[in-house]
């Protein structure tokens, strides 16, 4: 459905140039629903743009549900779906005629527009609010519209950019049961981008992790926490001396990363920890030191893109607080 090899974007400004995207490969199947993640300035939205045909490459492929993005971007355009941040009914557009309207721009006949935002609506639930206008629409219903318009042409690839943001915990949870709907009824391909880490980690198949113009890290939530972020350990021992000891096991005993030690607590990163915490207590125990309290937290797409970059997706992005606060509760306490 998407195939780019070499994909690249340098804008030319007065003073400088700007590699916004550095030679990007990426292949995506049909049904499959990709996230895209970075923070800010990494290339996401030129991506997208290339993709959508907004923006012409400076140079490599892109072929898009089987247009070529530099050669027809009007066929890019007519072949998928785009959702972005803004709202695509103004204010006073009545929601069915809206739907109708934009079915028959893109060529189809009347009934057929009507027909095609029937079926949306319904699997959209805004049935009830087809006579209305955009504007009274709630935050949560007016995204749900947006979609559906994007929908309106029977597009097997459908990208969106951001689609939850500014909606709250309960409407982004809604807003991703609808799309899950769309997929479902309708077999479409989903791109998107999101600076919600925890709902790509629930929701994406395939996370694909861009940083300054550069693909590095793609595949399942899963594998990428597991291969290349670990758990992370914490210790609360009885003094520093003992930390300091423990410190020193976890090095030799555990292949620990990102080790460290403040007062008489140590954290460090493994692979498996909840493998490997009871075999690391036993040899602590052997070694005289009780640990007062132990820790494994399950790692995060932001601890992956830490492990690759050294830097934080989150505070990168400045991604919602609740959504920090969701990873944590994911964590898990063992006392001891
Ligand atoms: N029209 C433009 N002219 C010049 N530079 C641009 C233009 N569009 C984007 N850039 C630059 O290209 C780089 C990538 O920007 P892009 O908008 O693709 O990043 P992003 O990952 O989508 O970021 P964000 O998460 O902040 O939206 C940035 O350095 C940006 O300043």
């Amino acid at each position: 459905m998407i195939h780019t090899r070499a994909l690249t974007k340098t804008f030319r400004l007065r003073r400088e140039t700007v590699e916004a995207v550095r030679g990007v490969d990426l292949d995506v199947a049909n049904g499959e629903l990709v996230a895209f993640l970075g923070p800010n300035g990494a290339g996401k939205s030129t991506t997208l743009r290339m993709l959508t045909g907004l923006v012409e490459p400076t140079s490599g492929t892109a072929i898009v549900a089987g247009h070529d993005a530099r050669r027809d971007s009007a066929g890019v355009r007519r072949g998928i779906g785009y959702i972005g941040q803004g709202h695509a009914a103004g204010h006073y557009h009545y929601v069915r005629d809206e739907m109708v309207t934009q079915g028959c721009a893109y060529g189809l006949p009347r009934r057929a527009a009507r027909e095609r935002a029937d079926e949306l609506l319904e699997t959209l639930e805004l049935t009830g609010m087809a006579k209305r206008q955009s504007a009274t629409l709630s935050g949560g219903q007016r995204r749900r519209l947006d979609i559906a318009l994007g929908l309106v042409h029977r597009p097997p690839l459908l990208f969106l950019d951001e689609p939850s943001t500014g909606l709250d915990p309960q409407n982004r949870a809604n807003l991703w049961t609808h799309v899950m709907a769309v997929r479902e009824r309708f077999d479409t391909t989903l791109f998107l981008t999101t600076h919600y880490l925890e709902e790509a980690d629930e929701m994406a198949e395939r996370v694909v992790i861009i940083d300054h113009g550069r693909i590095i890290a793609d595949d399942t939530p899963g594998r990428l926490k597991a291969t290349l972020a670990g758990d992370r350990i914490t210790l609360g021992l009885p003094d520093p001396d003992a930390a300091a000891t423990a410190a020193r096991m976890a090095e030799r005993g555990t292949g620990a990363r990102e080790l460290d030690v403040t007062g008489p607590h140590v954290t460090f990163r493994v692979p498996h920890g909840e493998e490997v915490l009871p075999e690391y207590l036993r040899a602590l125990a052997e070694a005289g030191i009780t640990a007062r309290t132990a820790r494994t937290a399950t790692s995060t797409l932001d601890d992956v893109f830490l492990t690759l970059t050294g830097r934080s997706l989150r505070e990168e992005t400045g991604a919602a607080r609740e959504g920090n606060r969701d990873e944590r509760e994911g964590h898990e306490e063992v006392a001891v």
